[in-house]
């Protein structure tokens, strides 16, 4: 039977597929049933590598060579999964039903779409408003039509959870005619992680979502913070693009917009990774693919850079941890203090200790604190408590999971889809 979805979720350094089936009618759960995980990482710190699992089965760090793109990297995943015999369920590609694709910018879309050629072509407009982004998830969506004829294409958009985000907070200070042509202003992104993380910490606080208010904060290859009021985007830290705010693997986060002139005469001009479908500028390229961690260090593994005691590691860790505290303390502001908790997820958020312990010890004037035992090991349900016990403000840790949510989605709106 036909009734597998694989949800994609192409990052700037990384491609994560979890394969999912339907619950069971007859059964009281509501989430689709994951079956097996796959994530090839390290795309910009080559060679890649595979994480594996499904069920007891585990493969970690297996090292692959001549995978250097999304797009290899889902046609690796996806024979791995069709040869897998313990995975019965998906033995032939035409098991596949859907298949959700995260993608980046998707300008004012307010929810998730069939992908035909309409929507195609407006994602691909879009493109050069998320260089790292967009395009390679598009290369997926092409293998797809090409590789799984009959699957259903639906794209879920970082972007349509931050559409609540009030006017004059997504506004530019910028000529308003020009704005409104261009369409220049805040979307905003990682918003199929904030979405999970609301969904994952209201039923940890046992709170309505409409009357959850966090500071999030999403730290993996490209970083954002969100200031949630009443479990929905008020503010985020990322703009036009994925570049603003903090920094990133190879990206500069926000900086002075003067700056590029006085780095190089030729910002402006059109940089070698533009294309007919992507125009991006030198200035874009540099900001986006040269600088961040990679640039202050020469790795893009956070990790590496937390466990190391070199000059210029020690800095990129001390420019982090800055940079985050320039959007805690304004969203609690915005909170009116009235929040429930400051949330940490993504790969540097989940897995970086030495980070959420030096965060939290920036923020500790507003009443946050941790214990650092607790603090220490690796968390094992999807939101782990790290407070202090008898702490004001509750400080987590969310193992986010875009797969998981895009996959509801899909099960939420089977109905919308198979009408198109
Ligand atoms: N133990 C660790 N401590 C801090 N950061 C880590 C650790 N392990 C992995 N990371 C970092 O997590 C980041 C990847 O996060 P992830 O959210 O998976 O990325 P992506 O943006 O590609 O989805 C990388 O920078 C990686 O170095
Ligand atoms: C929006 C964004 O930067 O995503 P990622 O962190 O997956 O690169
Ligand atoms: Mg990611």
């Amino acid at each position: 039977m036909s009734n597998i979805i694989l949800s994609i979720n192409a990052g700037s350094s990384s491609v994560k597929i979890s394969v999912y089936k339907s619950p069971p009618s007859s059964s009281s759960q509501i989430d689709p049933i994951q079956l097996a995980e796959a994530e090839v990482s390290g795309l910009t710190a080559p060679p890649a590598k595979l994480k594996y699992t499904r069920g007891e089965t585990r493969i970690k760090d297996r090292e692959l060579s001549d995978i250097d793109s999304q797009e290899s990297a889902f046609r690796f995943i996806l024979d791995h999964l069709t040869q897998d015999s313990g995975l019965p369920e998906l033995a032939q590609k035409e098991d596949i039903q859907y298949t959700c694709h995260r993608v980046v910018h998707g300008g004012d879309y307010p929810r998730s779409q069939v992908i035909d050629k309409d929507t195609y072509h407006h994602i691909e407009e879009l493109s050069d408003l998320a260089p790292l982004h967009n395009a390679p998830a598009l290369s997926i969506v092409k293998s797809v039509s090409e590789l799984l004829p009959h699957a259903i294409n639906v794209a879920y958009f970082d972007s349509a959870f931050h559409t609540s985000i009030p006017e004059h907070i997504q506004t530019y200070p910028i000529d308003q005619s020009v704005a409104k042509r261009n369409k220049l202003k805040k979307y905003g992104f990682h918003g199929i992680s904030y979405d999970f993380i609301v969904h994952a910490v209201a039923q940890h606080l046992n709170k309505p979502k409409e009357e959850l208010n966090i500071v999030a904060l999403h730290l993996g290859s490209g970083a954002s913070a969100c200031c949630i009021r009443s479990g929905r985007s008020f503010d985020t830290s990322m703009g036009l693009t994925p570049l603003a705010g903090l920094p990133g693997a190879t990206r500069s986060g926000s900086i002075d917009p003067s700056l590029m002139f006085h780095f190089t005469h030729s910002a402006g001009k059109p940089s070698r990774a533009s294309s007919a479908n992507l125009h991006i500028t030198q200035a874009e390229e540099i900001l986006n693919k040269k600088s961040g961690w990679k640039s202050l260090t020469g790795t893009t593994d956070f990790g590496a850079i937390s466990a190391s005691e070199r000059e210029e590691d020690r800095l990129a860790f001390d420019i982090f941890v800055d940079r985050i505290l320039n959007y805690v303390g304004p969203y609690f502001v915005k909170l009116d203090g009235n929040v429930d908790a400051l949330v940490f997820a993504g790969g540097i958020g989940e897995k970086g200790t030495r980070l959420r312990e030096e965060v939290v010890k920036s923020v500790r004037c507003l009443g946050f604190e941790i214990d650092l035992d607790k603090n220490k090991q690796s968390p094992e349900q999807v939101v782990t408590d790290i407070s202090k016990t008898g702490n004001r403000f509750r400080t987590l840790i969310c193992q986010t999971d875009e797969q998981l949510q895009m996959a509801r989605g899909v099960l939420e709106d089977q109905d919308r889809f198979s009408h198109k």
